[in-house]
């Protein structure tokens, strides 16, 4: 027998007013993550990543259909204990920008009445997890980091009330390739060593093939495919095959480029 799924969405609708009639941001899409399962949602503009990432947490309530945490329909749970039990990073770190980075990685710990003491713990804990050395970082104020920095920070704050689950909207989609490319690899390694469940939207089709164990492309509103990334590289369907054309056009010019590994 399957275990029962951490996150599934069964038949689920979203459909928003727009200006020029109805949008149907999420069209009968029905999606099983597994527990620590580190999923990518890809797709263009608009095509119904963020609406699907929200409905997870209630941000969004669906039209139709039904979402599932642990087998648990979310519609029966209360909205903000739900988000206590799922971290969210999203673009640009979202951090509160009059508040240290103390203060805002120890928010939810604080709001959940842990004591003063044991809050300067978690943080100091949750520093050295995203690599950023405690005295250095505590008592500055997000203004004063990299966007790399507060990336880390947005991880650590959304790490800090022990999630399962952690939703991620665009987290590295305005950093710098090389700093983008450390921080994805640095975080696909806390999410084994801290046994998380990730489900994260990029524009990267490159980088969804080389941190996620499965992909979900989304086109207006549909779910087209869902699969490895080699499962994707083996597609037939159109839209998907059109995908991957980028990764693999690189992949062959940089293999014409580079000596080939081990051969130093
Ligand atoms: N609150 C809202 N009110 C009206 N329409 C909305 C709302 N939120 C999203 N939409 C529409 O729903 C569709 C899907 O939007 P969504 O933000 O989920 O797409 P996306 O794939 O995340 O896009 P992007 O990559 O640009 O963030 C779009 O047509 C968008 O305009």
């Amino acid at each position: 027998m399957q275990p029962t799924p951490l996150i599934s969405y069964d038949r689920v609708h979203k459909t928003f007013a727009g200006p020029a009639g109805a949008v149907a941001a999420v069209d009968d899409v029905s999606l099983d993550i597994a527990e620590g399962e580190f999923l990518a949602i890809v797709g263009s503009s608009g095509s119904g990543k963020t609406t699907l990432l929200r409905l997870a947490n209630r941000l969004i309530e669906p039209d139709g259909g039904s979402i599932r945490i642990a087998g648990e329909d979310i519609s029966r749970l209360e909205p903000v204990a739900l988000r206590r039990r799922i971290g969210t990073v999203f673009q640009n770190g979202a951090l509160f920008p009059h508040m240290t980075v103390a203060a805002n990685i120890g928010i939810t710990p604080r709001l959940l009445g842990t004591a003063p003491k044991a809050v300067a713990a978690r943080v100091d804990e949750l520093l050295d997890l995203v690599q950023l050395d405690r005295a250095a970082h505590r008592d500055r104020l997000p203004d004063a980091l990299s966007g790399g920095q507060r990336q880390r920070v947005g991880v650590a704050r959304a790490l800090a009330a022990g999630p399962r689950i952690v939703l991620m909207d665009e987290p590295f989609g305005a950093l710098d390739p090389l700093t983008r490319d450390t921080l994805g690899s640095d975080y696909r390694a806390l999410h084994a060593q801290l046994g998380l469940t990730t489900v994260m939207i990029t524009h990267d089709i490159t980088e969804a093939l080389l941190l996620a164990d499965r992909i979900a492309v989304m086109r207006s509103g549909h779910l087209v495919e869902a699969g490895t990334p080699a499962a994707l590289a083996a597609s037939r369907e159109p839209y998907v095959a059109e995908l991957m054309t980028t990764p693999r056009r690189q992949a062959a010019r940089l293999a014409a480029l580079l000596p080939e590994s081990g051969a130093a």
